[in-house]
């Protein structure tokens, strides 16, 4: 599914219209349509519902959508939020529909009618917020927001057309108020704003809603950012052939842990094993090793002398593996900065730095674009910020643009970890992950992703894929955790490493 930005929906509606000829009312019709199917399915016949119009096309879906609940015997009370001579073009054909099936129109224009809205919202029991939508240009101007902070404050559930009104479609800081929805309606393509913060945050649920724009539209502007969904998972998941060995499946080097963080390679190694890696090696101080030895006696010791100082604090014949990951649990030392160095020069595989694998990498980005394999950065948006020298707020609110630029200058694979994780190819390609909630906000969770990514890395066709299926996976255990418990808290890392295998079951096997 494709995600847009403002400009891109507005040249896909466009085209739809012009070159394919779909006339816009059509659309609209569409999506008031669309939304109000989903509408029905939850509203109680009893209800009370109020439809909050603005003066662009968002508004006009709110005509139809007011129309088809009329036409349906819900009570339905219509507001516009300006002049009835502001409403024109395909909103004006549904707002003459609208009227002529019976329906009526109340107009809030200035402060004065303020009393009245309010009084109005009061007799509510849902509304409709069809506002502002991608249309909107800068903070809202100080009526809108005065509609928006009484829309707030009324605490009366808000379903809102297409965006959350006030947010603006490419996301970015936003410091004004915006609607708070219970529910939105994204019409066919999530934009940016749903997966950057602080713009998610004003979503709510998110249900999309199809409005029938041709493909040829959708592909004749395509900012190349997908969401990774559990049939992408299913298609592009690696089957074992009957013939293969542990040789065929990837032979792997995770260095990680420290006398301080041994844990955090024992999660990274035992997540690798069970994400299918056919061999794998540890190289870890000696302080560390017999505690991951204890919790992951498959894995293998690749010892080197961990006090050295310099970068021959690294097992000697790198090159015999597919890959390496480097960083879980190292700790900050002038020797991890060296042996970031010599991997980032000696390394020919596949290369996954994590954690404090990325510390030192801000003083040698320019041995990124001299690699010759694939180069992985699993980064949070604290070790984004400090690898571009930005602000975490930053980060939040333009990881897009972020990402890619970063991406395409070093020709790195990224993961922008956080809710929905953003996976950015060297291209420039991109994929938001759709699995995870908060039971992953602890400790560790990330030294597991690193094992998965590496031991996927190495089983993939395309790393891409790899990328989006590490982050689709270790996401989808989390949630099938959280279910089956009914929590969101109190599930530690290692327990993502014991459920991996049925998870994964569960996810080959499901229907989409
Ligand atoms: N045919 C199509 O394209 C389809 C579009 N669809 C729907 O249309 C939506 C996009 O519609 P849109 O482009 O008309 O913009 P929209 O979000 O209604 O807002 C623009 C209006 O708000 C105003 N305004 C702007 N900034 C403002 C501010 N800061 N504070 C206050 N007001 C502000 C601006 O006024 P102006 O600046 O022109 O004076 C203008 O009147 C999209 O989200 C989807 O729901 C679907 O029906 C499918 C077919
Ligand atoms: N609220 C959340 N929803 C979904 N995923 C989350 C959330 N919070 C954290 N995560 C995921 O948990 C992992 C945390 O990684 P990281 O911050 O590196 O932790 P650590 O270094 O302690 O292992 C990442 O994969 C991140 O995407
Ligand atoms: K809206």
């Amino acid at each position: 599914m494709q995600i847009v930005s403002r400009e891109e929906m507005q040249a896909i509606d466009r085209h739809a219209i012009e070159s394919i000829g779909l006339g816009g009312h059509l659309l609209m019709e569409n999506a008031g349509r669309g939304i109000f199917e989903h509408l029905r399915s939850i509203l109680g016949q009893d209800e009370r519902i109020g439809v909050i119009i603005g003066k662009g096309n968002n508004g006009g879906d709110g005509f139809v959508i007011a129309r088809y609940l009329r036409d349906h015997g819900y009570s339905t009370d219509v507001w516009v939020i300006g002049e009835a001579a502001a409403i024109i073009g395909d909103s004006a054909y549904h707002k003459a529909a609208f009227e002529r099936s019976g329906g009526s129109v109340s107009y809030a224009t200035e402060e004065a009618a303020l009393n009245d809205f309010e009084k109005a919202m009061r007799q509510w029991d849902v509304m409709i917020d069809a506002l502002l939508g991608t249309g909107i240009k800068g903070a809202p101007r100080p009526f809108y927001l005065r509609i928006i902070q009484c829309m707030n404050k009324s605490q009366v559930p808000v379903y809102s057309v297409d965006m959350p009104s006030g947010v603006p479609a490419n996301g970015g800081s936003v410091s004004h108020d915006c609607v708070k929805a219970l529910r939105t309606y994204t019409l066919q393509c999530p934009k940016i704003a749903q997966f950057t913060f602080p713009s998610a945050s004003y979503y709510g649920e998110v249900a999309v809603v199809d409005i029938g724009l041709p493909q040829a539209s959708l592909k004749a502007h395509d900012g190349k950012r997908r969401l990774w969904l559990k049939d992408d998972f299913q298609k592009t998941y690696p089957r074992r052939s009957v013939f293969s060995h542990k040789g065929s499946h990837g032979k792997g080097l995770i260095v990680a842990g420290s006398e301080d963080m041994p844990g955090a390679a024992v999660l990274a190694t035992r997540a690798a094993l069970r994400a299918g890696i056919g061999l794998l090696s540890v190289s870890a101080p000696n302080s560390a090793k017999s505690i991951i030895a204890h919790h992951a006696v498959e894995a293998m010791y690749d010892p080197f002398d961990y006090r050295a100082q310099t970068a021959d604090a690294l097992p000697k014949q790198l090159s015999t593996y597919d890959g390496v990951a480097f960083g879980p649990g190292i700790g900050r030392a002038e020797r991890v900065e060296d042996q970031l160095i010599k991997l980032l020069n000696n390394t020919d595989g596949v290369l996954v730095l994590d954690a404090d694998g990325l510390f030192y990498l801000n003083q040698h980005l320019d041995k990124l674009s001299q690699r010759s394999s694939p180069t992985i950065l699993t980064p949070h948006p604290g070790e984004m910020a400090r690898l571009v020298g930005a602000t975490i707020k930053d980060v939040e609110n333009n990881r897009f643009e972020m990402a890619r630029t970063f991406s395409k200058t070093y020709g790195v694979y990224l993961i922008l970890k956080g809710p929905n994780t953003l996976v950015t190819a060297p291209d420039g390609q991109q994929w938001v992950n759709s699995t995870g909630n908060p039971a992953l906000a602890n400790g560790g969770t990330g030294d597991v992703l690193t094992g998965i990514v590496l031991a996927f890395a190495l089983q993939h066709k395309r790393i891409s894929a790899a990328l989006c299926n590490a982050v689709y996976l270790h996401g989808f255990i989390a949630d099938q955790l959280s279910q089956e418990l009914s929590v969101q808290s109190g599930i530690v890392a290692s327990d993502l490493t014991v459920a991996l295998p049925e998870a994964l079951g569960k996810l080959l096997s499901a229907t989409t």
